[in-house]
């Protein structure tokens, strides 16, 4: 087999992976917007705000803490569950102001937490 042809065959294991990884990762992101739903809509009907800064305090810190053993950029783990969690108090907000999505999807192409 040419060098080439061997080079497509590994890469191709790789994205397979890499796939495999990002099937996961949708998975993961839509079981944790099905929970933050639910949550958005506790707060809602117990008038509760929809962020809660001490608790993302305490995520962010464990967050970075982990991503530091597993050898991924701390700062880029901040990033990300940043990204999340403005997501999820967008949802709140719009739950609390009686536009809520109450079921997995009726926001169409959004996410649903
Ligand atoms: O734990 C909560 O109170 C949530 O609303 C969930 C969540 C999160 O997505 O993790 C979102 C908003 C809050 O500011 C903190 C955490």
């Amino acid at each position: 087999m040419s060098d080439t042809a061997d080079v497509r065959g590994i890469l191709a294991q790789y994205r397979a992976s890499i796939d495999n990884i990002d099937a996961a990762l949708i998975h993961m992101l839509a079981e944790r917007f099905r929970c933050t739903q639910a949550v958005g809509v506790l707060k809602a009907a117990h008038g509760l705000p929809p962020a809660d800064p001490a608790r993302e305090a305490q995520q962010i810190e464990r967050l970075r803490r982990l991503a530091q053993e597993a050898q991924l950029d701390p700062d880029f783990a901040e990033k990300f569950l940043n990204f999340v969690i403005r997501e999820v108090i967008r949802h709140h907000e719009q739950i609390a102001a009686g536009n809520g999505a109450t079921a997995p999807g009726a926001e169409g192409a959004s996410t649903n937490g």
